[in-house]
């Protein structure tokens, strides 16, 4: 996927990349001609110059600057400008590719981690085609250009005695590159697992404090900041070895022009214009070969970032779309045939031989101790999880076989948790809608019992509800996570996951209320709940026990039954007794 970016990115921008390397090219072309109009300048100058002989090459280096800093600017800017295109383009790819992943990815991923890739990697892919290609192109033209300037129009033993110590460079280059790669990449592990802990500590901070854990937090984050620190002085020891000897080496070279080339300059081997020249041709010399450095250390940064954002592309969504997919039937039951599935990396399976029909039109409540399977099944049937095949059936169509987005219409789902964007509230209802729409909030938001409370806000359904909704209550959360699935009014299902645990009892009978209504339209109802009252309007419930059903039937055959139906609605009976 990465390749492909990458060629379509050069099939569409590739003409301006090459006039940018001309333009940059024929700049450092006219750039080494300067040192040879002063050369020549000097020559002159000692024959004997006239004023207006000096306003001639006054004009000719006047002419060279202006062209070289249009042509130069042009190349860089053009540069710089397309990969900018590139990382934003990068950062889109990467985004578009998260969203088609299957949840359960993100459960293997930090969000610090993913957030890491687009925080560094991208822009050090950025900067190897920026300032990487750049100072390449730089450096090599004027590398090029400035030897042949030498060789040609200098000395030629001379150039070659003088490059010696230069010629080093590449060994230091070897030695220290692969060095310098490895640690940056510990570096960019170390920032990554530190961003991952802060954003876990930031977004269970009211929990650090409850605990009073602020302490035992603040210790790990300077754990994580010390081996930050300890892993990028070691970075900053390597690269200052590396960057320090590459002008060392540059230094020897200018020692022994000056010695040699003086001495061809007295036995007038060469004109004091030329030996001139050569020194400013030398002093030329020594950015690109910094360049070279800084080039070699970006490319190393970028390679690590690349493999890295590799890796992230080639992770592949488990959960696919059908071939060939069918329509999802508009009538029909919901089949659970057989049903058993395990986790990724689990030992055990979460659901085992689970067979059930709910009936269109009917209610099915679910009940069962914590870690029992009621979410796995409800994020099943939504595909969120993936099912064998035909072992959930809707109208006698395996949901395999239907598009996501076509099973995902037909059924508003209220996941146990109900995250809220930190956004308003009308748009974290109006979320599953193409536009939003005012009456559709509203009504939404009626059933859910959350209008009178939006009404009361100061700015209604405007009021932004801080991250995560951290602003409203528990209950109210749920509520608005209960509105954002009622407004899909054309969902023919409609699940809701432990949906009312939060919600006081007036508001959940008021909930009930609603559903009801929707029910006697013809909509199937399936409802989570460890409070038996959420379950009062159901017509069959479920008990599962370590993923399996134990229990099935009316709620009046399940208490004659005296399992753990009954006993939980002796417990919960006597609980309301005791607060009535
Ligand atoms: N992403 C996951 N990876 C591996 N195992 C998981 C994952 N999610 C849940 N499980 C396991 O699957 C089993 C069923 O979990 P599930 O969330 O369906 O239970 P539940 O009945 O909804 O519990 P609760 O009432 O606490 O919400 C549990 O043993 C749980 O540890």
């Amino acid at each position: 996927m990465g390749q492909r970016l990458v060629r379509r990115f050069f099939h569409k921008h590739g003409t301006e990349y090459i006039l940018a390397i001309l333009a940059v090219g024929v700049s450092k072309i006219l750039q080494v001609q300067i040192p040879d109009i002063i050369g020549h300048f000097i020559d002159q100058f000692r024959r004997g110059i006239t004023p207006h002989g000096i306003d001639r090459y006054a004009q000719d280096l006047a002419v060279i600057s202006i062209g070289y800093v249009i042509l130069f600017g042009f190349g860089q800017f053009t540069v710089g400008k397309l990969a900018r295109i590139f990382e934003g383009d990068l950062r889109r790819l990467l985004f578009d590719h998260w969203e088609d992943l299957d949840a359960d990815y993100f459960n293997q991923h930090t969000t610090g981690d993913l957030l890491s890739h687009v925080l560094n990697d991208v822009p050090a892919i950025r900067q190897a085609l920026a300032g990487g290609i750049n100072q390449t192109l730089q450096a090599v033209f004027l590398f090029v250009a400035t030897l042949f300037m030498t060789i040609r129009h200098i000395n030629l033993s001379l150039t070659v005695i003088s490059l010696i110590p230069l010629l080093l460079i590449p060994v230091v280059v070897v030695k220290l590159g692969p060095k310098i790669r490895q640690q940056s990449r510990v570096v960019q592990e170390s920032l990554s697992a530190m961003a991952g802990m802060t954003e876990e500590s930031l977004q269970s901070i009211r929990l650090v404090k409850s605990a009073g854990n602020e302490g035992v937090e603040v210790r790990r984050f300077t754990e994580r900041t010390d081996s930050v620190y300890d892993n990028s002085m070691h970075l900053v020891r390597l690269n200052t070895t590396f960057q320090a000897l590459i002008p060392l080496l540059s230094g020897i070279s200018f020692a022994i022009a000056l010695v040699y080339g003086g001495a061809l300059t007295l036995s007038h081997h060469i004109t004091l214009g030329a030996f001139v020249a050569f020194t400013v041709y030398l002093s030329m010399l020594v950015r690109p070969l910094m360049q070279f450095g800084n080039v070699i250390n970006i490319f190393q940064n970028s390679s690590a970032s690349l493999l890295r954002i590799q890796v992230l592309l080639e992770a592949q969504p488990q959960i696919t779309e059908p071939a060939e997919p069918q329509h999802l039937p508009v009538h029909g039951p919901i089949v659970f045939h057989d049903l058993t599935f395990t986790y990724p990396h689990a030992k055990t399976p979460a659901l085992r031989h689970l067979s059930l029909t709910v009936p269109e039109g009917s209610i099915l409540g679910i009940v069962g101790r914590t870690g029992s399977g009621k979410s796995t099944l409800t994020r099943l049937l939504v595909r969120e999880l993936d099912p064998p095949e035909k072992a959930i059936t809707i109208g006698g169509t395996d949901i395999r076989n239907v598009a996501k987005a076509d099973l995902r219409e037909a059924i508003a789902y209220v996941p146990q948790d109900g995250f809220l964007f930190s956004s308003s509230i009308g748009h974290n209802i109006a979320f599953p809608t193409p536009q939003e729409d005012p009456a559709q909030i509203r009504q939404a938001a009626q059933a859910a019992n959350i209008l009178a409370t939006v009404q009361t806000m100061p700015e209604g359904f405007d009021t932004v509800v801080g991250e995560h909704g951290l602003t409203l209550s528990g209950g109210q959360r749920q509520r608005v996570a209960i509105a954002r699935a009622l407004i899909k009014t054309h969902a023919r299902i409609i699940i809701l996951d432990d949906s009312l645990s939060a919600v006081d009892s007036l508001t959940e009978q008021t909930i009930l209320g609603a559903l009801r209504r929707l029910h006697q339209k013809g909509r199937t109802l399936i409802i989570t709940s460890h409070r038996l009252s959420s379950l009062r309007l159901a017509d069959h419930i479920m008990v599962l026990e370590e993923g399996q059903i134990v229990e099935f039937g009316t709620p009046q055959e399940l208490l004659q039954r005296q399992g753990f139906y009954a006993q939980l609605y002796a417990i919960q009976s006597q609980g309301s007794e005791t607060h009535g």
